[in-house]
């Protein structure tokens, strides 16, 4: 079995794998991270592991016995697509594995890969399999403590379902602004997208996907464990 790791910027997932069938699944905080490793070791038959990251957690502490295959990716690995991105060593290696998810799992389509974790990032891989970028913002989260870290006066307030557009108080109008403004963000994305392509599949992934995914317009699809079957994809194409 496969052992699945994705370090995010906000949370770290990891998952069991039989083949491409997840098993189990934890999101764990930093510190615990390796206790939940280790529980896996214990109660699955781990093999190998995969495991990305884009934060800098140290993740060469993490502990396995040495019996198990570990690999890393990184932005020297076999990706399933050829890259046209103008910085390919600063690309993130998140994106990377979304992008080779997309081109494994949804064959000679165009792909628009959304994932709203941390930050919101837009990948594009067409249907000849050339990656090609997207676009970074800042996520929900994110764009909630920004307006809190850079004033004076808005608080800091949680994800919350905005009731209108017009907000008509502080908390409101930042709930209208922050909730609203990716909902336009995205539904902008993927308007521009479907113009511009035929033949195509969106996929919208990370921590802020449930949310999304029914006050968008349009039809995606959606799936909060994306990246990490796309590592255990990722895994079986360069075993
Ligand atoms: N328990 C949680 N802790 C932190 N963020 C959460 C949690 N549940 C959902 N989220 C949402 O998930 C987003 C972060 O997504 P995630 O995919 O975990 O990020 P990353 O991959 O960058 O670590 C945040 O914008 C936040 O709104
Ligand atoms: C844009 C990101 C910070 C997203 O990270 P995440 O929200 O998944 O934690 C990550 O993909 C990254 O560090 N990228 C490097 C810059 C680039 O992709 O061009
Ligand atoms: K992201």
């Amino acid at each position: 079995m496969l052992l699945v790791i994705d370090i995010g910027n906000t949370r770290i997932k990891a998952a069991v794998f039989e083949q491409y069938t997840l098993l189990d699944f934890v999101v764990s905080e930093r510190i615990e991270v390796q206790n939940d490793i280790d529980f896996f070791l214990k109660n699955f038959k781990i093999d190998s592991v995969i495991l990305s990251s884009v934060s800098n957690f140290e993740y060469k502490k993490l502990f396995f016995p040495e019996s198990i295959k570990v690999v890393i990716v990184d932005n020297s690995s076999k990706m399933p697509f050829s890259n046209f991105y103008k910085t390919p060593k600063t690309l993130g290696i998140d994106r990377m594995v979304l992008a080779a998810g997309a081109v494994l799992q949804f064959p000679k389509k165009n792909r628009l890969v959304i994932d709203a974790g941390t930050c919101i990032t837009y990948d594009f891989i067409d249907e000849n399999d050339n990656y090609f970028g997207g676009a970074i913002s800042p996520g929900l989260k994110l764009r909630y403590e920004a307006l809190n870290n850079y004033t004076a006066n808005l608080p800091l307030l949680r994800l919350e379902s905005p009731e209108k557009v017009i907000g008509n108080s502080t908390n409101s109008a930042i709930h209208s602004g922050v909730v609203n403004g990716v909902i336009y963000e995205i539904d902008g994305f993927i308007t521009n997208f479907i113009n511009q392509n035929k033949n195509f599949t969106i996929i919208l992934t990370g921590g802020d996907t449930d949310f999304l995914a029914k006050r968008l317009k349009s039809t995606i699809f959606a799936n909060s464990n994306f990246l990490l079957e796309s590592l255990a994809h990722l895994y079986q194409y360069t075993k």
